[in-house]
């Protein structure tokens, strides 16, 4: 880099004006009607009439679901304020050797949920990032204890031999030796595609990972899962004396010791274990945290997130750069919106014009500056980087056992916030990203979003129904209880940051709370539809309008962010439905959870998602048909009331003919096909699919028995 280079900016970032012009305007109006409607509902509920006294109880539910959901639409328009994108220039970093260490933490906790081979294609991914190898360290933590995680890592040390150089002899942008090997011809983008050596090479590499497979999948399999086990810490060497023809980075595998007396508190207590295992060995100020199944898709990810640690404008105040969660297995429609659009598009960008987004999976933070003086260990530590290769000849590591030791943390504030200081990563919530990123913005810290065109790391996204609604369960608890304890975003959050940034953390914590008014607009207007109660204007009274207006208005903008984000019709409509079925599902769970947690019923979990894959089911995703195998507690809500849904829709036609009163209750007949239409594949699930993940109908029909049956009861007991 030449002296006049450093003149220009290592990153720029823009503001969206045109879509900040819609967004604002759109709130405007919607704002405005939301005003009308409740002016509406309020003249109803203080007039003195008869249809009053009669219909108060319907009338309060729907009236409440509707603050609710205003409420919700409010933190939600925090995101849409001020969208930004950013330009990222990571040729004006500087040379090489003026770069900072890294240390990459990879968390893995059950082989048999997480198949070793693709871990160890996650750990192969960061070990050839586009970093000077004496900067890189990897740090893999098993929670799983695996002798065969063990074993993978050691072969992947083997095969890094090989991988590593031909990465870098052919500047390969996919480095991940699995997504490698199995991306057609075509997708070959090394510049040396068409050349023959390179193809020779290829060929060569290819037999060494056969065999790397074989290798792995020849070892025994073992239980998984452990909570019991002692801690195991290997700096994973050439098994052959003698020097390393390749540089490589260091490569440890770390194991802590786990005993069911003691909680582990999860990934956020694996996190702070390499959090320590790494301070005694490498101690680099940067850190990049990936899941298992999180591989690194363009090495250049670590030079791109150094353009803003490094931008003397905004370091002094930067913790983390967030990179959008992707995920190699998204299916064109996303009938599960297994990718959350919505969250890393139009969220985050949002997010990141006001002062950052929340922490999500994979990011590069800037750790030990607060880090290190909270702690008497780290404060010892030198801050002067050397990478000790003795380490590399001592495999017994006494300091580093004691720092993986379940008694290591009786008595500190690991996992705690103290007087402004963080110490690791926060244990108050199972979504430790988002609470330590809350945290941290409630502490000053920034954040940025780092969006390149290319994704640059590749998650398995959970692509059938059962797996989708226990992950959110665990997401929603996670953030419904961090809106009810001491960092509710309201409290904690409003007197330490600027109020759009809490009311964007507001947004994460309390939309769980759909489920109330989801549950409620799905009974309370239809059971009234059957029972002639109107809860709505006229079609005559000029205050329809207004409801038409909020409904159209909500659902346009929502299409025009699916359009505007590389969405389509069909991607729309799904997240509508997986909207709704989430809301009267794992959003009604999760908030459950977090209550009884609070009360101190339950203890918190955590069920690690499936990463292998399965053929047949995942078939079913790519052709977007729902995956209906899924446990009774998500089936039988969702069955139950898309039975109220048709049988109120039947019955209140039916009662309109007769009695001639269509107008008055023209928005619920509407409202009743609008649940139908949207969730039009559950009729589809129950009557016309003959596969595997059709409804059951050993459930289905007990089921829609009971409902029409409680209906009926229900019907005759109010013409009594
Ligand atoms: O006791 C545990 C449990 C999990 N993990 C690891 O944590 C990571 C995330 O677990 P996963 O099952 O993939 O959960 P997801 O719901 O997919 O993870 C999302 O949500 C988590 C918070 O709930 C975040 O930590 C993740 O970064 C984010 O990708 C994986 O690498 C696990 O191996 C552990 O190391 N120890
Ligand atoms: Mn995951």
């Amino acid at each position: 880099m030449d002296s006049s280079d450093r003149s220009l900016p290592l990153n720029i970032c823009h503001v969206q004006k045109l879509l900040l012009m819609v967004n604002r305007l759109y709130m405007l109006l919607h704002s405005t009607a939301l005003l009308f409607l409740f002016h509406y509902r309020l003249c109803f509920l203080f007039q003195q009439s008869e249809s009053r006294e009669s219909h108060l109880l319907p009338w309060i539910l729907v009236f409440a679901s509707e603050i609710i959901l205003s409420f919700v639409w409010i933190f939600d328009q925090a995101y849409r304020w001020r969208p930004v994108s950013r330009s990222v220039f990571p040729q004006r970093l500087p040379q090489d050797d003026k770069l900072p260490p890294i240390d990459v933490f990879i968390c893995t906790a059950d082989p048999t949920k997480e198949p070793t081979l693709d871990v160890m294609n996650t750990v192969l991914s960061a070990m050839a990032l586009d970093y000077p190898a004496q900067k890189l360290h990897v740090y893999l933590s098993d929670d799983g204890g695996s002798p065969m995680t063990l074993h993978g890592m050691r072969e992947a040390r083997k095969f890094a031999r090989w991988w590593l150089p031909f990465c870098t002899r052919y500047k390969l942008r996919n480095r991940c030796p699995k997504a490698y090997f199995s991306a057609l011809e075509e997708d070959d983008h090394s510049d040396f595609a068409t050349s023959s050596v390179y193809m020779a090479d290829k060929q060569k590499i290819k037999e060494k990972y056969e065999a790397f497979k074989e290798d792995i999948k020849a070892f025994r399999k073992d239980r998984a899962f452990s909570r019991d086990h002692t801690s195991v810490i290997e700096v994973i060497q050439e098994s052959i004396i003698g020097v390393d023809i390749v540089e490589m980075p260091l490569l440890v595998y770390v194991s802590r010791e786990k005993k069911p007396s003691h909680p582990h508190h999860f990934k956020a207590g694996a996190l702070n274990v390499l959090l320590r295992v790494s301070s005694v060995m490498s101690n680099s100020p940067y850190i990049l945290v990936l899941d298992c199944d999180m591989f690194c898709n363009d090495p250049t990810s670590a030079r791109y997130a150094m353009c803003f640690h490094l931008d003397p404008k905004i370091s002094s105040s930067l913790s983390f750069v967030q990179f959008p969660q992707k995920f190699h297995n998204i299916s064109k429609n996303d009938i599960y919106d297994s990718q959350m659009r919505s969250l890393f598009t139009v969220q985050w960008r949002g997010m990141d014009g006001l002062k950052g987004p929340v922490m999500s999976g994979t990011d590069l933070l800037q750790l030990k500056e607060y880090f290190g003086t909270s702690n008497e260990f780290i404060k010892s530590l030198t801050q002067n980087y050397i990478r000790d290769l003795a380490f590399g000849k001592n495999t017994l590591l006494e300091e580093p056992h004691l720092l993986a030791s379940c008694e290591y943390e009786i008595g500190s504030k690991w996992g705690q916030e103290e007087s402004r200081l963080l110490v690791g990563f926060l244990y108050d919530s199972v979504v430790e990203d988002y609470l330590t990123g809350f945290v941290l913005h409630s502490n000053r810290w920034t954040s940025v979003f780092c969006e390149p065109p290319r994704p640059h790391f590749l998650g398995s996204a959970t692509t059938n129904l059962n797996d989708v609604l226990i992950q959110g369960t665990r997401w929603y608890c996670g953030l419904f209880e961090n809106g009810i304890n001491r960092f509710c975003p309201l409290i904690y959050g409003l007197s330490r940051m600027p109020l759009l940034q809490s009311l964007c953390f507001a947004w994460l914590t309390y939309f769980p709370l759909y489920c109330l008014p989801l549950w409620c607009l799905a009974t309370i207007p239809q059971l009234c539809l059957l029972n002639g109660i109107p809860l709505y204007p006229k079609v005559s009274d000029p205050f329809v309008i207004i409801f038409v207006f909020i409904f159209l208005s909500a659902l346009l903008k929502h299409l025009q962010e699916v359009l505007l984000t590389g969405g389509t019709l069909h991607k729309w409509i799904n997240e509508q439905r997986i909207w709704m079925m989430k809301s009267v599902t794992c959003h009604l769970y999760g908030c459950l959870d977090a209550l009884l947690k609070k009360v101190g019923v339950r203890e918190a979990s955590f069920l690690p998602t499936n990463k292998s894959e399965d053929n047949e089911r995942t078939l079913l995703y790519q052709m977007d048909k729902y995956d209906f195998r899924a446990s009774n507690i998500f089936i039988v809500p969702i069955l139950a009331l898309f039975t109220i849904n048709i049988s109120c829709f039947v019955g209140g036609v039916y009662r309109v003919l007769l009695v001639g009163d269509c107008d008055k209750m023209f928005i619920q007949l509407c409202l009743a096909v609008f649940v139908i239409i949207v969730n039009y594949p559950i009729i589809e699930g129950l009557v016309i699919r003959k596969d595997q993940g059709r409804i059951s109908k050993s459930v289905a029909i007990p089921v829609i028995l009971a409902t029409v049956v409680l209906l009926a009861f229900f019907k005759l007991l109010r013409n009594v």
